[in-house]
């Protein structure tokens, strides 16, 4: 099957992202945290690049986002930048760098936005954050909010299960979103909520509304570029699809190396000087 890669190479700014949604185009934005993936991923057409904190799990094993830190978000941030083309690069804000404190979150913003030259920031949360989303807006840096299912509050909460099942939490996210929408975000996450929840947000906003888990009713999808290549073998959530296995493709290819080192196989004389 045919890939969707779009004639148009212009960088993809927030204006275009609303214009996609009055059109009805979907966005599609994926994960990355180095340059080889990002070139990869920007090569295939990619709207949106996210520099999710999710790289505290997929790069360094950690069990949450909690611990990465401002200095490793900005170094994975200058790495995809340097492979990107077209795609918006959006990096999102680590644990601890914009709760609780607009000026922090403001001096944690200019950072990220000066040392790695990234398009725009992505925050968890909705009422709690918004004056750190103001003052960073106000700085002229494009903030993509963040709703439902936040990894940087799983202490708060203790499972990764779906969120907002409940009339109340429901009614509170939509104020969030609307909240966000009035505070100038130029997009909203919305993650691991019903399907039906979500689609109402999407209606009741202007700004592009992406999802992971949460239905085709919302404006684009995002998801772990290590999810969906299969290369996480262990996590396979239900709102998932894996279109590779590369798992698979990477073991084997890596033992046929180990055992043509062992067998003298590998290098032959051609592959020496
Ligand atoms: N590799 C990876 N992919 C992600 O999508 C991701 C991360 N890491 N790290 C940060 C957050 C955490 N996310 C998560 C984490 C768990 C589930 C999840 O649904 N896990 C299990 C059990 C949930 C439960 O307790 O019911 C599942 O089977 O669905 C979903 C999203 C999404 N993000
Ligand atoms: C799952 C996406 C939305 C994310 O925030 C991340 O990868 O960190
Ligand atoms: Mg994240």
């Amino acid at each position: 099957m045919a890939g969707y890669i779009s004639d148009d190479t212009r960088k993809v700014t927030t204006h275009r992202l609303v214009e996609m949604k009055q059109r009805g185009e979907k966005i599609s934005m994926l994960t990355s945290y180095d340059y080889t993936m990002a070139q990869i991923v920007d090569g295939a057409g990619m709207d949106v690049i996210l520099v999710g904190d999710s790289a505290s799990n997929v790069m360094a094993g950690n069990v949450t986002t909690l611990p990465i830190t401002l200095d490793q978000m900005i170094y994975h941030a200058k790495s995809v930048v340097r492979g990107v083309k077209r795609a918006m690069v959006v990096v999102d804000m680590p644990f601890g760098s914009y709760q609780g404190n607009e000026m922090e979150g403001l001096a944690s913003a200019i950072r990220i936005m000066k040392e790695s030259h990234a398009d725009a920031l992505k925050l968890e949360g909705g009422e709690e954050i918004i004056g750190s989303v103001k003052r960073i807006i106000s700085a002229g840096i494009p903030v993509m909010g963040h709703l439902g299912l936040m990894p940087q509050s799983i202490n708060k909460y203790g499972t990764y299960t779906v969120r907002a099942k409940d009339e109340a939490e429901a009614e509170k996210l939509i104020r969030d979103a609307h909240l966000l929408e009035e505070a100038g975000c130029f997009a909203i996450v919305l993650e691991k909520i019903p399907a039906s929840l979500a689609a109402r947000v999407a209606s009741e906003l202007t700004i592009p509304i992406i999802g992971i888990g949460a239905g085709g009713q919302v404006d684009g999808q995002v998801l772990v570029v290590q999810d969906m290549l299969g290369m996480n073998n262990g996590f396979r959530p239900r709102f998932l699809r894996r279109y590779a296995d590369l798992y698979t493709v990477m073991t084997d290819a890596i033992s046929r190396y180990v055992s043509d080192v062992k067998n003298c196989d590998f290098p032959n004389e051609k592959e020496q000087y």
